[in-house]
């Protein structure tokens, strides 16, 4: 099936430039990815998994000026939800140099004008605020809001791409207002700024 075809039916609406950039991503993560092992599975129908996963919180989180992604790797959600979102500002948090090179590629590539690639763990940022904060298999949920404290504004919001055992967590973050939203064994944690 055609990843507009997939998204459409998931009431994510894109604009044709988004598919001409993603398919650019796409082509450009194959040839890395084998030669630089950067994401696990790199045939299509993978890839467009994790493109839908990436986007599929758009559908019910609210809108947002900026946002800053914890732990990139090869992509996912941060620069898919650039691509998508090219009226935001966009940070991506991303130790590894490798993973850095390649979104930074990318970046260069479909001149991302609204991203921003930081090569450092998200502990060790503190010149920048985000409204939106999102993070996807980096960290448990309760570590997660400790380590972003400082890129944290008042009223800046949590998306966190999460799997089972989500309740465990809750519990140990202590949180009270924060929504779930499930899709197949995708939770993703929604907790409102
Ligand atoms: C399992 S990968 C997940 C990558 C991507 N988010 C995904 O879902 O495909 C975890 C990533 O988090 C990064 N990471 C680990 N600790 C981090 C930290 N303290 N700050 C920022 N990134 C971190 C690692 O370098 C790695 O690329």
């Amino acid at each position: 099936m055609k990843l507009k075809t997939i998204l459409e039916k998931h009431n994510i609406n894109l604009e044709e430039n988004f598919y001409k950039d993603i398919k650019v991503f796409i082509e450009l993560l194959q040839k890395w990815g084998k030669v630089h092992n950067l994401s696990g599975s790199l045939d299509e129908d993978s890839i467009y998994e994790n493109i839908l996963d990436s986007l599929f919180p758009l559908t019910f989180i609210e809108n947002f000026s900026s946002f800053a992604d914890i732990g990139t790797g090869a992509g996912y959600p941060g620069l898919i939800l650039a691509i998508a979102r090219k009226d935001s500002l966009g940070y991506l948090i991303e130790p590894r140099i490798k993973r850095v090179a390649f979104l930074s590629f990318v970046k260069a590539n479909l001149g991302l004008n609204n991203l921003t690639i930081l090569q450092k763990r998200v502990e060790a940022v503190d010149d920048l605020k985000a409204e939106l904060i999102t993070s996807r298999a980096v960290t448990n949920t309760k570590l997660l809001i400790e380590l972003t404290k400082n890129i944290k504004q008042d009223n800046s919001s949590y998306l966190f791409y999460k799997g089972s055992m989500l309740e465990n967590e809750i519990e140990e973050a202590k949180l009270n207002d924060y929504k779930v939203v499930s899709r197949s064994d995708r939770n993703y944690l929604y907790i409102k700024g």
